[in-house]
């Protein structure tokens, strides 16, 4: 199979690459063509997937695509933008049609759940890596920023925790766990549900918002950083899920939540009747501290008494330490 052989079987004849809607043009063209309504602004977001990065290698493609299109429409839900489109930039060390075709399908279930096209990408060979751009309308001036955080509002997440960064050891498959604790840890590693009614149900009414992908205490940082302010975050409030608590006990599930990554979840910081009117609607969202005047983040303990934050959270260029070995470097 050729190169063009495997877009058009495989992404050009997807459901989700239909032109339509604001997509005029896709597949097939030097560019895609999209048109946005007037009065409202385009979101664009682009995220890397690297193969023994960001997700083990081999694995499931249908489950790889669903991870990579949901990590990437996150983005968008957490600046309250409608996802219009997206482009694939898929490196693939070889063609294989079932490989490609249960990554076709993962693609669309996404795609068709978050109301998303595939626009266009590109196809090469090499080492598996996926690089997806997500475009979304957003009413003018109505984005979330990290940057509007003010002091006296709440700082809440939408939902528990931690529960992908604990699946790892099963996802490396260096670790088991029983069924019904396996699986919700796994399901929150390959399908994060990105949050867009949330995100637009926050728009002109949170200060500030992002989606957790570093880890919760490394992105509320950006928050506090973007917006001057300071945020003080109650260790005790912060959300852990069950599962995440049986597999690795409570001390090692609030480490996951404080600075794991890969949740995918709203961060947001909103004025307390915002937070009332909130609580009537169905969403799991938890109130875990404040915003005060200031800068930095601080972590209160149970007593009420400040905790140094010792790990923040994933940096790909980090300085080795003891708990994350050194990646090997070329003429080290
Ligand atoms: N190589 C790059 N060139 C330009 N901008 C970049 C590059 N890498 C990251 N950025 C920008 O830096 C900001 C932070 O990136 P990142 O932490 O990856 O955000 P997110 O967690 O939302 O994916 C974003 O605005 C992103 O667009
Ligand atoms: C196999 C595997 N090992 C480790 C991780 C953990 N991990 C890798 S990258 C990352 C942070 C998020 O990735 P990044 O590229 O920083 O995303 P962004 O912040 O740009 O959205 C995490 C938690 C993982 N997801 N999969
Ligand atoms: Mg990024």
């Amino acid at each position: 199979m050729g190169e063009f052989e495997l877009i058009g079987r495989y992404f050009a004849a997807a459901a989700c690459a239909r032109v339509g809607g604001e997509l005029l043009q896709g597949i097939g063209d030097d560019c895609a063509l999209l048109a946005l309504p007037p009065g409202e602004h385009l979101a664009v977001s682009t995220d890397t997937l690297v193969a023994g990065v960001h997700f083990p290698d081999p694995c499931d493609p249908f489950l790889l695509a669903q991870r990579a299109l949901a990590v990437s429409v996150s983005d968008l839900a957490a600046m309250g933008a409608d996802p219009l489109a997206f482009t694939l930039a898929l490196t693939l060390p070889q063609a294989e049609p079932a490989w490609l075709e249960d990554f076709a399908r993962g693609l669309e279930r996404v795609a068709a759940h978050c109301g998303i096209r595939l626009a266009g990408g590109d196809t090469t060979r090499g080492p598996l890596c996926l690089t997806l751009t997500v475009l979304g309308r957003v009413p003018a001036g109505q984005a979330l920023t990290r940057a509007g955080a003010r002091p006296g509002e709440l700082l809440c997440v939408g939902g528990p925790l931690g529960a992908a960064a604990a699946a790892l050891p099963l996802v490396l498959g260096t670790s088991s766990a029983a069924p019904e604790v396996a699986a919700p840890l796994l399901a929150e590693y390959w399908t994060p549900r990105p949050q867009l009614a949330l995100g637009r149900w926050l728009r002109e009414r949170a200060g500030a918002a992002l989606d957790i992908s570093d880890g919760l205490l490394a992105d509320c940082g950006h928050i506090a950083a973007a917006s001057g302010v300071r945020l003080v975050i109650e260790q005790a409030r912060v959300p852990c899920p069950a599962p995440a608590k049986t597999f690795l006990g409570a001390e090692r599930a609030l480490a996951c939540a404080c600075s794991g990554g890969d949740d995918y979840r709203l961060a947001f910081t909103l004025a307390p009747e915002h937070v009332a009117e909130l609580a009537r609607e169905v969403w799991p969202v938890s109130v875990i501290g404040r915003v005060e005047e200031g800068a930095g983040l601080c972590l209160l303990g149970p007593d009420g008494d400040e905790i140094a934050i010792s790990q923040g959270g994933y940096n790909h260029f980090a300085e080795p330490s003891a708990e994350r070995p050194a990646a090997p470097r070329r003429n080290a």
